[in-house]
Formats: C-alpha cells, structure tokens, sequence
C-alpha cells in the first residue's frame, strides 16, 4: 500500500469554548479556521453539541458558506442535528456520541447494537452526497457493524491512546496504539475510509500518521491550546511536519 497524503482537519471547537467563557464575540472559531485553511489545513472540524457548549448554529452557518476546504460537522444522531446537517450538506458528516456530563467525548459511538436504526438514519446523508463517518472506538465489532451499514468512513477514537501518552503510562499506550494499528488495517481491508482523533500531539501523533491505511487525522484541542504560545498558524504547520516527518520515515 501506499503512503499518500495524510489529510489533517483542525478541530476549531475550543476556540469557541474560549469565547463562550465570557458569552461575548471573541475569538470567532471561523477566524480561526480561515487562518488554519491558510496555514495548511486539508479540513475543519467542528462538533455542533446539543448543549450548543462550543461551537453553535451560527458557527456552522458561516463555517458552510466562508470555507473552501472540507468541513467535517461533528453530531449525535438525533433528529435535531440531521435537519441542520442537511441544511447545510457538509462534506463530512461524522457521528459521534454525546454525554451531557462529559468534559469531552469519551468513549466510541456503539454502532453494532443499532445498525438497523444507524442505516437509516444516514441514508438521507448519503442521497445529499455528505461523506459518511462513524467516530467508534478501536473495536472489531464496531468496525465490522460500520461496514455493515455502509458507512464509507470510521474515526477511530484516540483518546485512550494519548491519555496513556500523557500519563506516561507506556504499556497501556501500546496497547491502544496496537487496537488502533490493527482495526486500521482491518477496516482497510473491509473497504472503510480510516480516520484517527481525538487528544493527539506534537509526541503523540507519530505513530499513528505512519500507519499507512490512516488518510486523516482531526486533531483539535492541544493545536488550540499550543497556538496560545506559538500562534495559530503555527502550531497547526508544527503539527503537519509531525505527521509529514513520520510518514516519510525521518
Ligand atoms: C468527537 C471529538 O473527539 C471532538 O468533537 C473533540 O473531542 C472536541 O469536542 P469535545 O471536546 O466537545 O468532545
Ligand atoms: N474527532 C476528533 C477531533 O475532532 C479532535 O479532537 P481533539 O484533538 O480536540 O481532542
């Protein structure tokens, strides 16, 4: 197989936790994700939670008609968010399960327990011609089920994987790097697109951008959080040479 591009979507929903700490304007998640389409970015990923606690309605509005690259909307599969999906039509429309007390998203969407109820609801996103993605965790039943309903793309939920990074928890690392490494592989092989996200880093991002079924990677909050320090533009082009140097093997 070969090493193609790997695709990175900057996930802008923390600049819009920052503006609605104080209710007010500033900082526009949409000036942030211009800026990050200027710096290198091949997408944008925006998560319309149903609390509306980051990004909200307006946000996507003008994400849809400002961007030109890709924009990646992140929901629930409820019946609130697939009318504003298909109003808006995205390129992407990712799924993903929400918990009202989470601090973020913390586990996978279960996909095998709903298929039926899955494949319908994202027919219409298929007849609008959004790209279909299923955030699961790196799970073979998951995998398998995303298959079965025909949804062109899984995002294979890294979280567990860089928390153990961060906590220098090496042995529980490797063992999520390995679940990731091998349901990439095992869903290339059933005919799934492969995306990976969720909590990665300038450390953590290697060795996943070197796994060669992965074509993108949406990476977020510590982008964020290191543009505080560096900029925006450049914190997001650090990111892009992590992820280059790895898959060329530097
Ligand atoms: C699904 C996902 O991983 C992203 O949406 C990211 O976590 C940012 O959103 P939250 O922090 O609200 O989960
Ligand atoms: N889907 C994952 C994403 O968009 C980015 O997650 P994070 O880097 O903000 O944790």
């Amino acid at each position: 197989m070969t090493h193609d591009k790997l695709r990175l979507g900057v996930n802008i929903d923390h600049v819009a936790t920052v503006r609605n700490a104080r209710g007010g304007d500033v900082p526009d998640p949409v000036r942030a994700a211009l800026i990050a389409e200027q710096a290198g970015a091949d997408g944008i990923t925006a998560h319309l939670r149903e609390d509306r606690r980051h990004i909200v309605d307006s946000d996507i509005e003008r994400l849809a008609t400002q961007l030109s690259i890709p924009l990646n909307f992140e929901m629930a599969a409820t019946d609130e968010m697939q009318a504003i999906a298909l109003r808006h039509k995205p390129h992407a429309v990712c799924l993903v399960p929400e918990k009202r007390e989470e601090k973020t998203t913390e586990g996978g969407l279960e996909v095998a327990q709903q298929d039926n109820k899955l494949a319908h609801y994202i027919k219409p996103f298929v007849d609008a011609g959004s790209r279909v993605s299923l955030f699961i965790a790196a799970n073979k039943r998951q995998v398998e089920a995303a298959a079965r309903i025909g949804a062109p793309v899984i995002e294979l939920h890294a979280g567990a994987y860089a928390d153990a990074w961060a906590e220098e928890r090496w042995d529980v690392r490797d063992s999520e790097l390995a679940k990731i490494t091998d349901m990439a592989a095992y869903a290339d092989e059933l005919g799934l697109e492969v995306h990976v996200g969720h909590g990665l880093t300038y450390d953590s991002v290697g060795p996943i951008a070197v796994l060669p079924q992965v074509k993108e990677l949406n990476i977020g909050h510590f982008i964020i959080g290191e543009a505080i320090f560096r900029g925006l533009a450049p914190a997001i082009q650090a990111m892009r040479r992590c992820m280059d140097e790895a898959r060329a093997g530097i």
